[in-house]
């Protein structure tokens, strides 16, 4: 592992350099610290589908730049051809995974500042510089949802977190643990407990793996120990991030959410969520969000060890619903929106504006 630190942002979990989409490959952590360079649209999709980059503004800005690679592979010589040939790459990409909101909204996002331009050469250049500035603009906004986030936690809190929502989950810094680092830099001594969060252990494998190398006092418990670990008194805050939210405040993250926001409620302890406006689908109701089932493999081994029986039938949600009473407010860039969600979400938006 080299000494480049996370936390002050110099690690990019994506980026654009000379033409070519850089990314670390989170299926190596924490063994190894890999990274990948594609040149084609189609490799960015794969590297969506197979988690090599995962977490939702992670995968938003993903997209974002699988379709900068698709405006330099086109041939188009033609306005009309090159939308053609983006709409045809957004499809592949949209494709890879349908929970986390954030994908729609970084190819929307493309999408609609190539139509603006007039020739060829200029969508390609508008493309590119707005994929790249979503990248930028993603770190500012954890910093700020970091800054109004961290006044909920006190010196000394142990904080729990669920999968990861950390850098490696965003470009950098992260949202749920921007939070936390966010309280530690604001001078808050801040302990944390991640959560190993099978079946693929994105807490074990990337959130512990971030966290301690950037120098926190951090401890993994096995998901099935939450309940214990609040019992016993070892946690007093939890914050999580999220795919998608929407307007009631019902909020969509990594399976097992829903269980440790059950068990904060059962023993008083605030539950928050951190995620950006960018991961808020005011449109979806909560009954038609798509949760996204993974590979029955995932959970009948563990890595190439097999740990089931063969022909085994398996349910594998990659997500779960948290309902908003479990919930004690959901940290954003532009503020923090607390029960009634209905009124408080819509508000962010204003003042958004
Ligand atoms: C900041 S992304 C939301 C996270 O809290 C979490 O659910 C997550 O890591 C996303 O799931 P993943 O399946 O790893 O892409």
């Amino acid at each position: 592992m080299d000494d480049k630190t996370i936390i002050d942002s110099s690690l990019r979990t994506v980026e654009w350099k000379d033409n070519k989409v850089i990314m670390i490959d989170q299926t190596q952590l924490p063994n190894e610290l890999v990274f990948v360079e594609y040149d084609d649209f189609n490799q960015v999709a794969n590297a969506i589908k197979t988690l090599i980059v995962r977490g939702a503004p992670a995968i938003g800005v993903s997209g974002a730049f699988g379709l900068a690679l698709a405006s330099l592979q086109s041939k188009a010589t033609t306005k009309e051809e090159l939308l053609s040939d983006l709409k045809n790459a957004r499809k592949i990409l949209f494709a890879t995974r349908p929970t986390a909101v954030n994908l729609g909204w970084g190819l929307e996002k493309i999408m609609n500042i190539a139509k603006t331009g007039e020739t060829v050469e200029q969508i390609k250049d508008l493309v590119i510089s707005t994929a790249k500035k979503m990248a930028d603009e993603d770190i500012e906004i954890n910093k700020a949802m970091g800054k109004n986030g961290s006044v909920l936690f006190d010196d000394n809190d142990t904080i729990m977190t669920h999968c990861n929502a950390g850098a490696l989950a965003t470009v950098a810094y992260g949202t749920a643990l921007g939070v936390i680092r966010a309280a530690r830099e604001s001078g808050k001594n801040v302990k944390v407990i991640a959560t190993e969060t099978r079946p693929i252990q994105q807490g074990s494998r990337l959130t512990a793996f971030e966290l301690k190398h950037d120098g926190f006092d951090v401890s993994l418990v096995p998901d099935t120990a939450v309940g214990y670990s609040m019992a016993n008194g070892l946690v007093n805050k939890v914050v999580v991030g999220a795919d998608r939210i929407v307007k009631t405040g019902h909020v969509f993250n990594k399976i097992g959410t829903y269980q440790v926001a059950t068990m904060a409620k059962q023993h008083g302890i605030p539950f928050y969520v951190a995620a950006p406006l960018s991961t808020i689908d005011l449109k979806t109701k909560a009954e038609d969000v798509i949760i996204e089932m993974r590979n029955g493999t995932e959970v009948t081994g563990i890595g190439e060890k097999k740990t089931a029986p063969d022909d085994i039938g398996v349910i594998n949600p990659a997500f779960d619903m948290t309902p908003p009473e479990l919930i004690s407010g959901i940290i954003t860039e532009k503020g923090v929106a607390t029960a009634p969600y209905e009124e408080s979400i819509p508000k962010l938006f204003e003042a958004n504006n």
